[in-house]
């Protein structure tokens, strides 16, 4: 998932006309009109954000913007403002071709990369790559820290009937009880039972092996069958919470809890820097953290007796002794008692240690086969077999790609994020959900990694470069130390920007799949994902397009059917998304990034951010489903942009017109009852719908 590049200049690393060229070249569909004549590049106070507020196409930069390249509805590319483009067309057009590339992506930087130096001055044709836009300076000025602005989360205390804090003078409603919730483990006396079965498990784990042998590592073919981990998510959420009050204790009177810590005092005292300087090339495939492992494989006695100042170790669920610990009664009172972030990813990750990128990816695919997919201003994103690893730097002081790098922390909420909505899918065995779809990307597993880039990958994004021109900084650039987070995904084929809709029906089909993930999610855990750009948004199309294809969604406890046309949608990115796990609230604070809301009048992009802002009140904890309503919004301008083989100027005026429906509704789930997909959804009688006419 790309970030969108900002807001406040603009827009979108919308790929530059060499991509834009190849994008074209493997649409699926004819494009009557390729990405237009590239036009002098206006400049911005452009900044690069992403991680979060900024990031790719919303990836604000202090470069000028690069070509734009703007819709028409008589096939020949105009200069001028895309949108204004629309409108002046009236909305007829006669199912004349539109052309997509609205957005502008972030330019690569040809000065600021500095050939000369760069490490990428070997590559056949750099120099030759085609330069739009003046060179210019790198970016110094928006390498903002993230210490100032990034994800947060509001944890619920037990037995207390907490609500977000309300701004003052804005009066909200209180958000409704989310349905899906994980388990609230928070409310009553802490149950331990299933920590004690964790480490029995694992204890007779390693009476069985002592000396337990890598698994899935190294000689993996690429294809085979990866397991899904199943995490607990209210027990994750739960040790961050004690983090998190720890972390305030010293600052702030919070509330009493009734805590015990869930740890092996082993993490609890172990420094970060200890634990990335331990390597566990196995992961523990059991669950949770192997205490016995992590002293065996990851720690020598002397690191722990030097970093925890004590030799008694706990190696065992017995020797925790939980049980018999006396529950606290006051927040833990230091640092020390909490884990670490870092070392909590480490648990989520079921590893002991970091592990090598050869060791990870080799889990997936041969490491000859990885393929970089795309690019985002944090991440990049590979094929690993039937897998896509995107790959995150995390907690390191190098500036990558202009942008102070993600701090565990955030990634841990952004990780808890992906498992609320795994939460939503629908698992087979388990088709009693009050609200389930599969519309958000499947994480199917996460990593921690350290040390520099494996050669593998490094060839696969230098040949990405080759293609594509990369916006980011090249990954030689890695130290040894350089930790990472990987997010291992189903493959969501290729992205709205790049993907070639054939037709009306394609598009509607895009739009109720969105609105249906939307509103699923919205009813599950108050879910708004604030920031749904083109390049969030995958699609694949089946081989054999099945024009009665439909899919099922659950919406609070209705089951509905709904026709794909053959297109299959699902929606990535959630670092500016804001859901409601049960226990916690999990948002990120966009008034920390004023940049995001500064983009170019007129920019549909820039503009949606405006409208949240407005719709929020910079209240960004709170629960604003109509956020949702206006990247809808935004995503018909997108697909009114478009070209298609077939679309009519009927077709046309049907999504102009859902658009301003869109305007008297307040949530996604609204949008549903539109008549826009009035012959396309029905509550599921039997396998199809009834209202669905069949072709
Ligand atoms: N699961 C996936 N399946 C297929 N392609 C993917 C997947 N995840 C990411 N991609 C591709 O990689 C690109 C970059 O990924 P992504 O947007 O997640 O990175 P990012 O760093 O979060 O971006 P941003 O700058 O928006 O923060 C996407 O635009 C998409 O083209």
């Amino acid at each position: 998932m790309s970030r969108p590049a900002a807001a406040a200049a603009a827009v979108a690393r919308s790929r530059g006309p060499a991509a834009a060229a190849a994008a074209a070249a493997t649409a699926t569909a004819p494009m009557p009109c390729t990405r237009g004549t590239p036009v002098a590049a206006t400049t911005t106070t452009a900044r690069r954000k992403k991680a979060a507020p900024a990031a790719k196409h919303r990836a604000v930069r202090t470069r000028p913007r690069r070509p734009s390249f703007f819709p028409s509805s008589s096939s020949i590319c105009t200069q001028g403002d895309p949108w204004s483009d629309i409108v002046a067309s009236g909305g007829g057009g006669g199912g004349a071709a539109r052309i997509g590339a609205v957005y502008e992506r972030r330019r690569a930087r040809e000065a600021s990369r500095q050939r000369n130096s760069d490490p990428r001055d070997s590559f056949a044709g750099g120099e030759n790559r085609p330069s739009f836009a003046p060179a210019p300076p790198k970016r110094s000025s928006w390498n903002r820290s993230l210490s100032i602005r990034g994800r947060e989360s509001i944890f619920f205390a037990p037995g207390t009937n907490l609500q977000p804090q309300q701004k003052p003078s804005r009066a909200l409603k209180r958000p409704p009880k989310p349905c899906n919730r994980v388990k609230n483990t928070m409310r009553g006396p802490l149950d331990l039972s299933k920590e004690k079965a964790y480490f029995e498990e694992v204890d007779a784990f390693e009476l069985m092996e002592e000396s337990p042998s890598p698994k899935n590592f190294a000689t993996w073919a690429s294809g085979m069958e990866q397991t899904i981990i199943v995490h607990d998510l209210s027990a994750i959420l739960e040790r961050w919470k004690i983090s998190k009050i720890a972390r305030c204790a010293s600052s702030k009177p919070l509330f009493d809890i009734m805590e015990t810590p869930l740890v092996p005092s082993v993490l609890s005292t172990c420094s970060t820097d200890c634990l990335k300087s331990c390597r566990t090339p196995e992961k523990d495939r059991y669950s949770g953290i192997n205490p016995r492992r992590t002293l065996h494989s990851g720690y020598t006695n002397n690191s722990l007796v030097n970093i925890a100042g004590e030799t008694s170790i706990v190696t065992s669920f017995s020797e925790l002794d939980i049980k018999e610990e006396p529950v606290r009664t006051s927040i833990p009172s230091s640092n020390s008692e909490a884990l670490t972030a870092f070392a909590q990813l480490l648990m989520v990750c079921k590893q002991s240690a970091p592990a090598t990128f050869a060791e990870v990816f080799s889990t997936y695919c041969k490491l000859g086969s990885i393929v970089k997919l795309g690019e985002g201003t944090y991440g990049e994103a590979y094929r690993a077999g039937n897998s896509v690893c995107k790959v995150v730097p995390i907690d390191g002081e190098l500036v990558v790609n202009g942008e102070t790098q993600k701090k565990s922390e955030e990634i841990l909420e952004e990780v808890l994020l992906c498992l609320t909505l795994n939460n939503l899918r629908e698992d087979g065995a388990d088709n009693e959900k009050e609200n389930s779809c599969n519309g958000f990307i499947e994480t199917k597993d996460f990593w921690v990694c350290q040390g520099r880039y494996d050669p593998s990958l490094v060839s696969a994004w230098e040949n990405w470069d080759d293609k594509h021109r990369s916006e980011n900084d090249h990954p030689k650039e890695f130290s040894n130390d350089q930790c990472y987070i990987i997010f291992v995904q189903a493959d969501g084929g290729r992205d709205l920007e790049k993907f070639a809709l054939l037709d009306y029906n394609e598009a509607r089909s895009l739009l109720l799949q969105i609105t249906t993930s939307l509103a699923v999610a919205e009813s599950a855990c108050e879910f708004e994902h604030r920031d749904l750009h083109w390049g969030n948004i995958l699609l694949v199309r089946d081989e054999m397009p099945d024009k009665n294809h439909t899919m099922n969604i659950t919406l609070q406890g209705k089951r509905m059917c709904a026709r794909t046309f053959g297109l299959t949608v699902c929606i990535i990115d959630f670092t500016l998304s804001r859901i409601n796990t049960g226990d916690a609230i999990l948002f990120f604070d966009l008034s920390k990034d004023p940049v995001l809301f500064e983009g170019r009048k007129g920019d549909k992009q820039a503009e949606t951010y405006r409208k949240m802002k407005r719709i929020t009140n910079e209240y960004w904890e709170g629960s604003f489903p109509q956020t949702n309503v206006v990247w809808l919004v935004y995503l018909v301008d997108i697909l009114l942009s478009k070209k298609y083989e077939t679309c009519t100027s009927k077709d046309e005026r049907e999504l102009r017109s859902f658009k301003k429906r869109l305007s008297s509704y307040g949530s996604a789930r609204d949008c549903l009852a539109d008549s826009l997909f009035s012959d396309l959804l029905s509550e599921e009688e039997d396998s199809r719908p009834s209202a669905m006419p069949l072709l």
